[in-house]
């Protein structure tokens, strides 16, 4: 019991935040939790509130209500400090060379000169800038620039990381690279909440996801959880059958039909045998199985048609 008690306060807590611009409730009463050692993927439609969600994090933004806690403390500027950020609206010095960066950044966090360097050359080597370590960022290439931005997220060595689209602009190896990272950090007991457009990848990254729409969170687990919670789909393949032949079937709705396979969605409680029964009275079945659904498909179905 205490254990657990112990898992449950080592989180990043989003609790209630309310944050409006205007009409806009940019943030509506967000909540959830990124736990220690855990990789959470924040994913929404443009201007569904990620950004804005992490900037009352790192207290960029005041919120109107609500209140973030790490490790049960609500946060203050020195705690903040031991975090790392990655801010939608990137923030490097363009003249200065991409070491003397980062070495600056380490050492405004409390790191000695030594410790400074040498972090700064480990993640320099870790993200491959080496060639371009003595280089003025303003004449490094998009993707750089934005290794760089990684680099000087990480370099002091941060007890939580918030992200934002930490992977845009990545070349694929980058990609790579960065997802190590970033399982390695959570490995080490980091929380590490990201966002991000790149379903397949959170998807496959991720430990838990949460979606938001209008700044309201539609949805927030892991994909399994996000998957019961979407009930059963199947899909039948009866080459004999005429179109339509599923269309008003007790309990169930059409969601799609391709290369003649129909996937139906069934209500809770709908017998799977019932449609099968219904399909192989239409002539043979050559496939019956349960669909499982990926997150992109779950993401369709929590935001609708996004309006
Ligand atoms: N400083 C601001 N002033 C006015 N409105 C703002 C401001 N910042 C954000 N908004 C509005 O708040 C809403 C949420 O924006 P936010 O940037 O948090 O979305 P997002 O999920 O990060 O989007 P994207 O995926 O496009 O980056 C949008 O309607 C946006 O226009």
């Amino acid at each position: 019991m205490l254990e657990i008690d112990a898992l449950e306060i080592d989180a990043l807590e989003i609790d209630g935040v309310c944050k409006r611009y205007g009409d806009v409730a940019a943030c509506d009463q967000v909540s959830f939790q990124v736990r220690a050692g855990e990789l959470f993927g924040f994913v929404g439609g443009n201007g569904a509130g990620k950004t804005t969600t992490m900037r009352v994090v790192l207290g960029v933004v005041a919120a109107d209500a609500g209140e973030v806690r790490w490790a049960g403390a609500p946060l203050d500027h020195a705690t903040r400090r031991r975090f790392g950020y990655l801010p939608e609206e990137r923030g490097l010095y363009p003249r200065m060379r991409v070491l003397d960066q980062l070495v600056y950044l380490a050492e405004l966090h409390g790191f000695g000169v030594n410790q400074a360097h040498r972090a700064a050359e480990d993640w320099i080597a870790r993200l491959g800038l080496r060639e371009h370590r003595d280089a003025e960022v303003q004449r490094l290439s998009l993707g750089n620039q934005q290794r760089v931005q990684l680099a000087a997220a990480l370099v002091h060595d941060p007890e939580v990381l918030v992200l934002d689209e930490p992977f845009s602009g990545l070349d694929p190896l980058a990609v790579d690279v960065l997802a190590a990272v970033l399982r390695e950090r959570a490995g080490a007991g980091v929380p590490v909440l990201f966002s991000s457009h790149q379903l397949d990848l959170v998807e496959r990254l991720c430990d838990r996801v949460g979606i938001i729409q209008r700044g309201r969170m539609v949805a927030c687990g892991t994909v399994d959880e996000l998957r019961a919670g979407s009930g059963t789909t199947v899909v039948v393949h009866a080459p004999g059958a005429a179109p339509g032949w599923a269309d008003g079937l007790a309990g169930t709705t059409v969601v799609g039909v391709h290369n003649g396979r129909v996937r139906l969605r069934l209500a809770d409680g709908v017998d799977d045998q019932a449609v099968l029964a219904a399909a192989l009275a239409t002539g043979p079945v050559r496939e019956f199985s349960h669909h499982r659904p990926s997150l992109v498909e779950l993401y369709r179905d929590a935001v609708g048609d996004g309006s």
